[in-house]
């Protein structure tokens, strides 16, 4: 293997790297890195992984072990690193969201725990609900009389607290339901466990076996921490079980103002913590690569409603040009104008050669009801729309998308059909690879991944045998990829599929969704670009923005004085914000009920920059 000198290094094409962002890349020593929105965190862990396995600063057989917080954020990492890294380096670079990283370990060391702590080996795991625990209440209530002064929510926090006789002394009342609640979680033929109990119990596995922790201290040099402010109590205690005291590099990126997470209870001073623990050198990234400079602008005097000393952040792309119309406020007599005005703008828009997945329409909630007001008329102007949040079998098609069923079921598809878009020949062979535990990097593993793509790929293709896709039923794809044989393999790979129900309301969903993006007299490539979102104007919740960019984002139903109360919701409103890349528009109708709520924040954008016009309906 060759190494590039640590000198010669230099960032993928078309990527600027310098001052502190350089410094972050190829920093020797544990890092805090603050960024605000679009300041290429994402990027810069990518070119990091890239110049630590490149330059052999992480030499093999260690590991790299970046840890996200939400699954496509993990994603969206492991795809930049492979995109940008050579295939002999990028499969020591793991991305692993922190609840598979804990559920990887309980999986493994299960065995290691004592009997009254140990779920079953097929244990499941829930979400409980208000019915749950009221089954818990009743199930103890001889035992516990006190159980009844509990309500939901003393009963969640009692039951998550500090595991193992750690925080109540024996005596408490609050010991007794701690303890009973665990019994009553694990100790049936198949334990139901939450979430939090699987990162207790991985924290548990590491601070209780040394061989685990050792071995996993051996396996991982460098840890990346993205999206870090959004880590709470129980995920922080894990990487400290893990990582606290071993040689590994720590780099912890992200943002404050994106805390999304803080009703989940986010660590506020997290930041401050790493620093502390792991002796991590704050460092902060000011520039925002994706916007420009008017939006830039725009976001840095929003920040300041909310909060009292912000620091400015720069518009990398200041010498770009900027729109007249980068940032402005429309103003509708009714709902029904807005409707028929935002329609006006996109179809001439896209008269003038701009694509419809360019633009977003962002609502707080209720984005169902401005898909109903505005679907008639992208109809009439002939241009799809999607409402991101829209669901089959309870799966919104957002995340219906990022299921790895999916993806694999999306990926032989468009082999078989022959559709390139996004390297499906790569998705298919890698899920392929990861089922059997192949190693592509070896000539056995990479030969057997080769024709187990053929098979699968020509078993649907005999499905299909020619039809177009409005003849073919969605299940009849999802069935003929994703095979008995294949689920068994898809729920050993993904914990969330060994519950069998899971991963046949996947499968479901997807051949419902599939069946509504089929249309007669449209070839496999539109359908596959219906199913994708490609030449289509999506509608999403500003909750499932964070992540994405758009060239135009349009914010509608923004009348409600409930929104501007909470600093939570002033961050969502910022990263939704910030997903904009030239244009954004702030839409307001006089017809709804919420409108004598917005003067304030009318006249704070006005104040930060923003011209608002009173529109009409007609373009
Ligand atoms: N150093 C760079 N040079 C040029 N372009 C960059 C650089 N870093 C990031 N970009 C571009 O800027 C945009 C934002 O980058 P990225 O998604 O990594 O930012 P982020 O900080 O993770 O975003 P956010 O947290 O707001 O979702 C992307 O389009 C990316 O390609």
């Amino acid at each position: 293997m060759t190494y590039t000198a640590l000198d010669a290094w230099s960032a993928s094409a078309g990527i600027k790297l310098e001052g502190t962002a350089l410094e972050v890349v190829k920093s020797m020593r544990s890092l805090s890195v603050l960024a605000g929105p679009g300041a290429g965190k994402t990027e810069i862990l990518a070119q990091r992984a890239n110049f630590l396995l490149t330059t052999g600063t992480c030499p093999p057989p260690r590991r790299i072990l970046a840890i996200a917080f939400k699954v496509d954020a993990a994603r969206n990492l492991l795809e930049r690193v492979q995109a940008r890294c050579d295939p002999l380096f990028w499969p020591r670079f793991e991305s692993l969201t922190l609840h598979s990283f804990a559920k990887r370990i309980l999986d493994q060391f299960r065995e290691a725990l004592p009997d009254d702590e140990r779920p079953t080996a097929n244990y499941r795991i829930f979400a409980p609900n208000a019915a749950i625990w009221n089954d818990f209440r009743r199930s103890v209530e001889t035992e516990i009389p006190a159980i009844s002064g509990y309500n939901n929510d003393s009963l969640s926090k009692v039951a998550h607290s500090e595991p193992f006789g750690g925080l109540f002394p024996d005596n408490d009342g609050r010991e007794r339901v701690r303890k009973a609640w665990w019994k009553f979680c694990i100790q049936s033929s198949q334990s139901s466990i939450t979430f939090d109990m699987v990162l207790l119990l991985a924290t548990r596995i590491l601070q209780t076996q040394q061989v685990v922790q050792s071995a996993l201290r051996r396996t991982y040099s460098h840890v990346f921490l993205d999206e870090f402010q959004d880590v709470n109590e129980f995920q922080y205690r894990l990487i400290v079980a893990a990582f606290s005291g071993s040689d590994a590099v720590l780099t912890g990126v992200g943002d404050t103002n994106q805390a999304i997470m803080k009703y989940a209870g986010a660590l506020p001073d997290v930041f401050q913590r790493l620093e502390a623990d792991f002796f991590a050198t704050p460092r902060r990234l000011l520039f925002n690569f994706r916007s420009n400079a008017a939006i830039v602008g725009l976001i840095n005097s929003v920040v300041t409603l909310f909060e009292s000393n912000p620091v400015p952040t720069e518009a990398a792309r200041k010498d770009d040009p900027v729109p007249p119309d980068a940032i402005e406020g429309w103003i509708f007599s009714t709902r029904e104008d807005e409707s028929i005005g935002i329609t006006d703008f996109i179809s001439s828009e896209i008269g003038n050669g701009r694509r419809p997945e360019d633009f977003v329409v962002l609502a707080r909630s209720y984005i169902g009801n401005v898909e109903d007001r505005l679907r008639p008329h992208f109809i009439a102007k002939g241009i799809k729309i999607r409402n991101e949040s829209r669901k089959f079998r309870e799966i919104e098609i957002q995340d219906l998308l990022k299921e790895p069923a999916v993806r694999f079921i999306m990926a032989t598809l468009k082999l078989a059909v022959n559709a390139r878009f996004g390297s499906p020949f790569q998705v298919c062979r890698d899920f392929l690879a990861e089922f059997e535990g192949w190693d592509i990097a070896s000539e056995r593993g990479l030969a057997g991944s080769l024709s187990a793509v053929r098979l699968v790929v020509d078993g649907l293709s005999a499905v299909l045998s020619d039809r177009g896709a409005a003849d073919v039923a969605g299940t009849s794809i999802a069935e003929a990829v994703v095979t008995e044989i294949r689920k068994a393999q898809l729920s050993r790979a993904y914990g969330d599929y060994r519950n069998k129900d899971r991963l046949d309301a996947v499968l479901a969903a997807f051949g419902e969704f599939y069946d509504t993006c089929a249309h007669k007299d449209e070839t496999w490539e539109q359908c596959i670009d219906a199913i994708e979102g490609r030449g289509v104007v999506r509608l999403m919740t500003i909750h499932k923005s964070k992540g994405l960019e758009y060239h135009t984002v349009f914010f509608v139903e923004l009348n409600d004085d409930v929104f501007w109360n909470s600093q939570d919701d002033a961050n969502v409103f910022l990263v939704a914000l910030s997903r904009a890349r030239e244009r954004v528009k702030f839409s307001f109708c006089e017809d709804s009920s919420g409108f004598k709520n917005v003067r304030q924040f009318i006249t704070s954008l006005e104040n930060a920059g923003v011209n608002f016009l009173r529109k009409t309906g007609a373009a």
